[in-house]
């Protein structure tokens, strides 16, 4: 017998959670269905257990820079406290029964089940024993599915132990040698945060450099972080075959190297499923790598759509974002749509890797008519001040003819955190005249985007 509802969720990550809390805040009757996790995949396996081994790693660093400042220290790396920070804060053992209590408390009702279409405003949701609840819902549905690692077709590859990122985040222990395959955000953060537990880090990235999403720039600055802490980088190559024997995988490039190690993390992207959805029920196409959403989040009367799985940009904070903008439309509320001119995003490497908008590359494929502005943090008064590991820049793309930043990078020891003004300009479009003539405060690391604003040519 199919239960009615007003609206139902399927996928409660950041963005299911935020829509299906707020409309059940707002007094609807709301079903919630999650597969595994009320929470998802950033509380449980991605962002937040992957900042506090970031952080850790950064304390090692850290440590290891005394000698050259501040006297002597001996550092001896131990990944049980951030293992054991990870099981019992971070993820209570991989256990969400205060999420779950949180949303029923507001007056969720929260199903443990695979959940796919079955025709408009219908869910099917199929738990771990097979057992069926069919769900009808008077106002729609709302996908938030998110994504899942992709794992390439490299031949010998399926059925060895490699890792994605929730083995890694699991480890409790950092392996002796790791391959990591894939030089993107979740391949770097987790080669810089391993090297620095001892780890012996080797990274293959199929593209030219690592991070190729980002500024040239910065992945200089980051490749160049890495070797120095001993990270092997393979760029430009790709792996063209996996073996597995006696726990050593043996990775062989498509140039013939042969690289090995006990560990393989395979970190090459997310995937997004929507045949599993079952959105062919509902007239949209089952092979789309995305789901189509519009600015208001709709994919189609009635069906809304947030988070990764719309891949507007696989972050937290657009799920959120997108979440907020959803919520408004279900409550027949107006508001601003999305708007992802000033989209920001952080890697949290050492240094951090922020930058938002538009990269150069990028606004010149647009056919702006653009200028550039650079700085070097470490020559900036506070770079220079704190000295071991000040490696950093400031990237300024303006759109010329209007006068206005349309992107911005900002690498450095607090690279994520200077982005924030940056971003402001952004999404402002505050004239670059303004931003000129404004007042940096001194020494910070932010005064480098007064030297790249002025480097605009
Ligand atoms: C290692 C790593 C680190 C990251 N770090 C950051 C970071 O620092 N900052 C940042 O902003 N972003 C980060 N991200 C990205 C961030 O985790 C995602 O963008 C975010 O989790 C997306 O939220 P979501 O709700 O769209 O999807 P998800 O978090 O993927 O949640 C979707 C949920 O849907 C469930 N589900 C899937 N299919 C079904 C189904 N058919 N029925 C029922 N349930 C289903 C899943 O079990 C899951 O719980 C990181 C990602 C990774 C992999
Ligand atoms: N701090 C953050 O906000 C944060 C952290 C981690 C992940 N994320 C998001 O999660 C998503 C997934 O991250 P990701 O790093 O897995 O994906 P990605 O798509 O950004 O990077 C994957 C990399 O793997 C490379 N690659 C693909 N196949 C390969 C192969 N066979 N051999 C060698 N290299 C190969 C690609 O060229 C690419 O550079 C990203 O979109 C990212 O923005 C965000």
């Amino acid at each position: 017998m199919t239960q009615s509802c007003d609206v139902i969720i399927v996928g409660m990550g950041p963005a299911g959670e935020r829509v299906a809390g707020e409309l059940a805040a707002a007094g609807m009757d709301v079903v919630g269905v999650e597969a595994r996790l009320l929470g998802g995949e950033c509380p449980y396996w991605a962002c937040v257990p992957t900042k506090m081994m970031v952080r850790a790693a950064g304390l090692l660093a850290e440590g290891r820079r005394i000698p050259a400042m501040a006297g002597s220290a001996e550092v001896r790396a131990d990944f049980a406290p951030v293992a054991a920070r990870i099981r019992k804060e971070a993820t209570h053992d991989w256990d969400d029964t205060a999420a779950v209590e949180r949303f029923t408390a507001a007056g969720g009702r929260f199903v443990r089940s695979h959940g796919r279409l079955d025709g408009p405003g219908r869910v099917l949701a199929t738990d771990e024993t097979g057992g069926k609840q069919e769900f009808g819902a008077r106002l729609g549905v709302v996908l938030a599915t998110g994504s899942a690692p992709r794992v390439p077709p490299v031949p010998g590859l399926a059925g060895t132990p490699f890792w994605t990122n929730r083995e890694a985040v699991e480890a409790q222990e950092a392996p002796a040698s790791m391959i990591v395959m894939g030089g993107g955000p979740v391949g770097v953060e987790f080669a810089q945060a391993f090297a620095r537990f001892g780890t012996d880090v080797t990274v293959v990235e199929g593209r030219d450099r690592l991070l190729p999403g980002e500024e040239p720039e910065s992945s200089r600055l980051v490749e160049e972080a890495l070797r120095a802490e001993g990270v092997a980088l393979h760029t430009g190559s790709r792996a063209g075959g996996v073996a597995h024997d006696d726990g050593v995988f043996t990775v062989t490039l498509d140039n013939g190297t042969e690289l090995t190690a006990g560990c393989l993390l395979v970190a090459t992207g997310r995937a997004v499923d929507l045949a599993a959805l079952g959105v062919e029920s509902v007239g949209l196409d089952p092979e789309a790598t995305t789901l189509a959403v519009d600015e208001r989040m709709l994919a189609a009367p009635a069906l809304w759509g947030v988070g990764d799985i719309t891949g507007k940009g696989p972050f937290t904070h657009v799920a959120m974002y997108q979440a907020d903008i959803a919520v408004r439309g279900i409550l027949g509320g107006d508001g601003p749509v999305a708007d992802y001119r000033a989209l920001p995003h952080v890697t949290f490497t050492d240094p951090e890797v922020g930058s938002v908008g538009l990269t150069e590359q990028a606004a010149r494929d647009r056919g702006l008519t653009v200028r550039t502005g650079t700085a070097d943090v470490s020559a900036a008064a506070r770079g220079w001040i704190h000295q071991e590991g000040n490696r950093g820049l400031i990237k300024v793309v303006e759109d010329a003819d209007r006068g206005v930043l349309v992107g911005a990078t900002s690498v450095g020891p607090a690279g994520g955190e200077v982005l924030y003004g940056l971003a402001v300009a952004v999404q402002g479009e505050v004239p670059v005249d303004t931003l000129r003539s404004m007042i940096y405060a001194y020494p910070t690391f932010h005064r480098a985007v007064e030297t790249a604003l002025a480097d605009l040519s």
